[in-house]
């Protein structure tokens, strides 16, 4: 593609160089650079790409953007920009033809929920015989078919590919989740969203954001990209704050909502251990649904969908069917073995607010004690003990008993991250509701071991995830088969 088609409405300093030329290829990673392709430098969290700029050349890159001064000797086309990363989302979708602009593309931001909106909609969109690909946490869906992420809203040239390909493969509906850091570092920057969904707002990933006041920011800008509906749960303290401020824009607003005041709420609402019945109100209709997930967040998660199922003009009816069609998500509230009311349930909560929901509902049904095996990944600096606190907090007031134990600990040490979790379970008075196993094999199994008829054990955050990260290493880890290899051997010695 011609350079200066790929530089199109793009703001830059020309270095030296022509811009009057072939490019074969774009990267942001020095050693994927090809003869002829441009490489843009980024300053990363862990190491600087223009370090990496004298490996690009001699990998045969003949254009270079920057974001900081640098000597470059060669006799190639330098460019310099102030944010590379915007940069980047520029480039990357001008290269692969602007192509949000051909799909109608829904948006989901929020800390949770997000994977679960998206695969009611899926179910829906699918039902109303509509072509769709999905962008997110479980990885990227084009044909039915799963290729895994690096990221749940991956860098904008990679996303902008993948939507070249979901216009190749004949896709017409993108539903994608947005994460805060892909609002904050622009992988999302010139795309055009249709219709963009906000969940709800909790401590998470404050790392990165700081405080709640700029994760709240990075979530909003959303809502200034969305050009034909912003729908936005109600109930929710930051999406009262949220409406609030796009009420003026003039992308329409759709709330959502168990109270009367929203545009789609829930009555008769009735729960049962493995699902939901509800009545929705829509300015199109009243109908009765049935979710088969449990518990008030998935009612919540449900009418998400249906406020952009009726945005994309889907009879309600045919809402309703793609609604009931979805059976469960992976990792999501999945009972992976039940006997009578014992059960062992797989949830992907690894925020505060996840896991005492998740405990709450299971407590609304359960006949004995709820039994929660949970760690806190990795999460660097202050905000990191924060969130181990906090989930250390919940856990002394919402189960039985806690088995503390390791969720990704990566580079950080899992006893420090485990005590940590402890203390803030001590200091909340549970001083006799938990233990800590570092091996979270060996913490599934205890849990397993000290349970007893009529529990339940949940096994909390890591969901559909199929890996434990330990140092720099990858480790299978797929906790349910770990769980039934568990009951099986255990079920040869005692009947539970
Ligand atoms: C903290 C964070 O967001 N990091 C993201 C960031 O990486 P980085 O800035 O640290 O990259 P770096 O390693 O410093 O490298 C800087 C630059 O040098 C380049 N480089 C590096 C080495 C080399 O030899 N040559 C070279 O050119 C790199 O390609 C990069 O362009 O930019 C990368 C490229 O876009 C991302 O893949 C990476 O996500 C990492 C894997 C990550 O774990 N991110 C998480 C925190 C994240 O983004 N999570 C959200 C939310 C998930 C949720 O829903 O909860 C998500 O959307 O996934
Ligand atoms: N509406 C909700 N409110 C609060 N908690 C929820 C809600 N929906 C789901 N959860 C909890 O959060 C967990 C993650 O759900 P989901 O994967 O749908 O969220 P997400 O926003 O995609 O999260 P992530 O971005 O981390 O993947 C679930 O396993 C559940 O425990």
């Amino acid at each position: 593609m011609l350079l200066s088609s790929v530089l199109q409405d793009l703001k830059y300093d020309k270095i030296k160089g022509d811009t009057n030329i072939e490019i074969s290829a774009i990267a942001y990673d020095s050693r994927k650079v090809v003869k002829n392709g441009l490489f843009l430098a980024i300053s990363g969290f862990a190491v600087d790409g223009h370090t990496f700029i004298d490996k690009a050349i001699d990998k045969g890159a003949t254009v270079i953007i920057v974001e900081e001064d640098v000597k470059i000797e060669e006799d190639i086309t330098v460019l310099k920009v102030t944010n590379s990363r915007n940069a980047l989302a520029r480039i990357s979708s001008n290269y692969y033809h602007r192509p949000t602009e051909k799909l109608n593309v829904v948006g989901i931001t929020g800390t949770n929920g997000k994977t679960s909106i998206s695969y009611f909609l899926k179910s829906i969109f699918e039902h109303a015989e509509r072509s769709i690909g999905l962008i997110g946490t479980i990885g990227t869906v084009i044909n039915n078919k799963v290729e895994k992420n690096l990221n749940t809203t991956p860098e904008s040239l990679n996303l902008q590919h993948t939507f070249s390909k979901m216009i190749e493969a004949r896709t017409d509906h993108c539903i994608m989740e947005v994460s805060s850091h892909a609002l904050n570092l622009d992988r999302v920057a010139y795309s055009h969203f249709n219709t963009a969904i906000f969940t709800n707002l909790s401590p998470d990933h404050l790392e990165l954001h700081h405080d709640m006041e700029e994760y709240f920011e990075a979530k909003a800008k959303l809502f200034e990209l969305s050009k034909d509906y912003n729908i936005i749960n109600i109930d929710d303290d930051y999406g009262k704050k949220l409406i609030n401020k796009v009420e003026k824009y003039e992308t329409k607003l759709l709330t959502y909502g168990l109270d009367k005041d929203a545009d789609i709420f829930a009555s008769n609402i009735k729960y049962s251990a493995d699902g939901t019945t509800y009545k929705v109100h829509t300015p199109s209709g009243n109908m009765d649904m049935k979710v088969n997930l449990p518990g008030v967040i998935y009612v919540y998660n449900s009418l998400a969908a249906i406020a952009c199922a009726y945005c994309n003009q889907i009879p309600l009816e045919v809402t309703k069917e793609g609604i009931q069609k979805l059976e469960g998500i992976k990792g999501r509230f999945e009972v992976v073995y039940q006997k009578n009311n014992y059960k062992i349930v797989i949830d992907f909560a690894h925020t505060e607010d996840a896991l005492k929901n998740a405990i709450l509902t299971l407590k609304q049904h359960a006949k004995g004690r709820i039994i929660v095996v949970f760690g806190v990944y990795a999460d660097p600096g202050e905000s990191g003990t924060d969130k181990r606190r906090a989930m250390g907090q919940v856990a002394a007031n919402y189960a039985d008993f806690s088995i503390v134990t390791s969720d990704n600990p990566k580079d950080q040490d899992p006893d420090l991250i485990i005590q940590e979790i402890t203390q803030a379970i001590e200091e909340s008075g549970g001083t006799d509701t938990y233990d800590a196993v570092v091996d979270r094999k060996e913490a599934i199994k205890y849990a397993i071991d000290i349970s007893e008829q009529d529990d339940i054990i949940l096994i909390a955050g890591k969901g559909h995830e199929t890996s434990q990260v330990i140092g720099t290493t990858e480790i299978p880890f797929n906790e349910k088969e770990i769980v039934l290899d568990i009951i099986k051997n255990k079920n040869q010695v005692l009947e539970i």
